[in-house]
């Protein structure tokens, strides 16, 4: 590990929670629904597309990475939120930063688990989608409306993103 290395960690709600949501079926389901056959894990994301924009879902077909992971970017959506659901079960990679004075402050990394998508907050500094294998097919729920809704850094000093214990 070098000064400049990241671990990436698995993905868990609680840790998430001060940059975005979780979305998985874990834990106790909301409603039980479709005559028992369906169990509905309700409202899962805290959505956000101002007053001037509306929800809009696109497909992402995005170029699998490996880890090591060299970080140079870093990017949010001021005027909405911004939600990645994976098309497959292959893991992705999810990089995030607080918010220091306007500019992101240290990132943290987490890896999901098959089956995991995250709900990106209004605001949130991240790392553009980052799938670790083929297909990087994803449905992603963001903001459509007018206005600039995108402020990237190209970070002076990368940061290199690794795995493993
Ligand atoms: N630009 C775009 O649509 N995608 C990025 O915001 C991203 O986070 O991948
Ligand atoms: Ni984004």
């Amino acid at each position: 590990m070098t000064a400049r290395d990241i671990r990436a960690v698995p993905l868990a709600a609680a840790a998430f929670a001060p940059f975005g949501d979780v979305l998985e079926a874990a834990g106790a389901p909301d409603r039980i629904i479709n005559a028992g056959h369906c169990a509905r894990f309700h409202d899962r994301a805290r959505l956000d597309f101002g007053p001037d924009g509306r929800a809009g879902i696109s497909v992402f077909m995005a170029e699998p990475r490996a880890l090591p992971y060299r970080l140079d970017l870093l990017e949010r959506h001021p005027e909405g939120s911004q939600a990645f659901i994976p098309m497959s079960l292959a893991p992705f990679l999810v990089i995030v930063a607080p918010d220091a004075g306007g500019f992101p402050g240290q990132p943290q990394a987490f890896l999901t688990a098959p089956g995991q998508g995250v709900n990106l907050l209004r605001g949130t500094w991240h790392g553009v989608l980052t799938p670790l294998a083929a297909p990087g097919l994803f449905a992603v729920i963001d903001r459509i409306g007018p206005g600039a809704n995108l402020e990237e850094v190209a970070l002076a000093e990368p940061w290199v993103i690794v795995g493993g214990p």
